[in-house]
């Protein structure tokens, strides 16, 4: 296993005035990536595997002092591959059962256990909030994670590094703990959408202290309950914020009732995903009005999690198989998935790839051709950057629809999309909601991540084909696969990716 941010030194940044801590900005060859209001939290070297809780002496306010930890950026030439691949690979955990299994667990009546989970940064940082809130978590078992709820406390600081499910997913059950829970994460989290999970957990009685606007940094005063009840919240912006409510609902006095109204919430399958576990851990849930999710008050049931492989993980694997002609089959994959595995069989089909579930795992295959694609990708947006890779390769053009909302995850993914790949020579527009993709003779050049680790699997893919694509930083992957370097690597060099 990859260490996590094995290069990660922490530096000191003078303090910031009163009022709004200020995101300081890095010298240039390094990237911000972690703000932390404790530095006890995380002791140097960056990985805290413990399973104690990390909280303040209780009594004494959280500490906010502008701390920053910043690793040097990590360029990286993606390989070429010489041949078609080949391989045969086991992937980590997915991030997003990871993440829930994690909170549900936190909350739940007895122990439970997380198995084959996903050890990257989002997942480290989700364990380490609700750490640092009293639960016990322990991390130190690459196979099984062991987490064994606790009365919730503050005061707790919470970083939430650029996480989206710990950003949306914590507050909602920070709301439950008795003290004071402070959020905050890297630079860029602070841009992404916040405000309907605030409004909501504000309309049900939770307060939340913001310094400007509704969004990172805030303060959760957990009052030790959370009365509960309907809220309506425009979700158009993150699935997560319906995920979050609904994660820490079952233990609201009244439960919850979430009620969407604005334009359609993307991600439908990870809002099922959620639905699913909540039920697997006893709670009841009514999903059958559309845009409207009722959880029943009641307790959790603590139990054994059994992690899939991550789907959006193994995406840029199987997009190798089409560039390259080639094979890539994901091992440990279940036969039942709480992911959306069909959607992206029909995906990379309709791209000219040949899917199939086997006993042996997912395999896809290229057929020698990419065709373009023209699809809506609202269920599943966390796809577009290597869809997009692909369609840059394709023999006809693309249109890749439905998927507004993605200018608000790691980076504005559909600008940075456009001028990346109109870097390497391709004609990419960013519409309103998507991206239109002419493909054209390209070329190797310099390609920005933006600290997106979805950025970096686009540019991986297409440097199969085109030499000389230079990343300014391959680390951001360890947001949710440190070993993606390494992988790739085997899998372009034809080693065995079995571990
Ligand atoms: O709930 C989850 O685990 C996720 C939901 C989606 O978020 P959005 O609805 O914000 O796209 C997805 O993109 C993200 O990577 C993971
Ligand atoms: C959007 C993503 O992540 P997050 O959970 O941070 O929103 C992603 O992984 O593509």
């Amino acid at each position: 296993m990859v260490a996590y941010l094995p290069h990660m030194v922490a530096t000191l940044a003078p303090p910031a005035p009163a009022g709004r801590p200020r995101a300081t900005a890095p010298p240039a060859g390094l990237l911000e990536i972690e703000t932390i209001r404790d530095i006890r939290a995380v002791p140097s070297g960056g990985r805290d595997r413990g399973s104690d809780p990390v909280r303040p002496p209780a009594g004494q306010n959280v500490p906010v002092p502008n701390l920053t930890a910043v690793r040097p950026l990590e360029p990286w030439t993606a390989p070429t591959a010489t041949d078609p691949v080949a391989s045969t690979l086991r992937l980590p955990g997915s991030k997003s059962l990871t993440a829930r299994a994690l909170v549900l667990s936190a909350v739940a009546d007895g122990p439970s256990t997380l198995r084959h989970p996903l050890r990257a940064r989002d997942t480290e940082l989700m364990a380490g909030g609700l750490r640092a809130m009293g639960a016990h978590v322990s991390t130190v078992d690459d196979e099984r994670w062991l987490i064994r709820p606790n009365p919730l406390q503050g005061p707790a600081h919470v970083d939430v590094g650029l996480s989206g499910t710990v950003m949306r997913f914590v507050p909602p059950v920070a709301g439950l703990a008795e003290g004071p829970v402070t959020f905050d994460g890297d630079p860029h989290a602070r841009l992404r959408p916040l405000g309907p999970l605030v409004g909501a957990l504000r309309s049900i009685g939770v307060r939340i202290d913001t310094t400007e606007g509704a969004s990172l940094p805030l303060t959760v005063q957990g009052a030790g309950q959370v009365l509960g009840g309907e809220v309506v919240i425009d979700a158009s912006a993150s699935s997560q914020f319906v995920s979050g409510l609904l994660l820490g609902g079952a233990r609201f006095a009244r439960g919850i009732v979430v009620r969407h109204v604005g334009p359609p919430v993307p991600s439908a399958p990870h809002l099922r995903m959620t639905v699913q576990m909540l039920r697997a851990a006893g709670a009841a849930v009514d999903d059958t009005t559309p845009d409207v999710w009722a959880v029943e008050p009641g307790r959790l049931s603590g139990r054994g999690w059994d992690i899939e492989p991550d789907l959006s993980g193994a995406v840029p694997f199987f997009a190798a198989a089409l560039v390259t002609g080639g094979g890539v089959t994901l091992l440990g994959w279940p036969r039942s998935s709480l992911q959306p595995v069909d959607t992206l069989r029909e995906l990379l089909s309709r791209m000219g790839g040949e899917v199939t579930l086997g006993t042996d795992g997912l395999t896809v295959r290229g057929t020698g051709v990419i065709r373009g694609l023209d699809a809506d990708l609202s269920d599943v947006s966390e796809f577009t950057p290597v869809l997009a890779a692909l369609a840059v390769l394709a023999d006809s053009p693309s249109r890749l629809r439905g998927v507004a909302h993605i200018r608000g995850h790691e980076t504005d993914r559909l600008a940075a999309l456009a001028r990346e790949l109109n870097g390497l020579g391709a004609d990419v527009t960013d519409t309103a909601d998507g991206l239109e993709i002419r493909p054209r003779p390209l070329r190797g050049a310099a390609f920005r991540t933006y600290a997106d680790h979805r950025m970096a699997h686009a540019a991986a893919v297409i440097g199969l084909s085109v030499p000389g694509i230079e990343l300014d930083d391959v680390a951001c992957t360890s947001k949710t696969m440190p070993e993606f370097p390494a992988l790739w690597s085997t899998m372009v060099t034809g080693g065995d990716g079995r571990q």
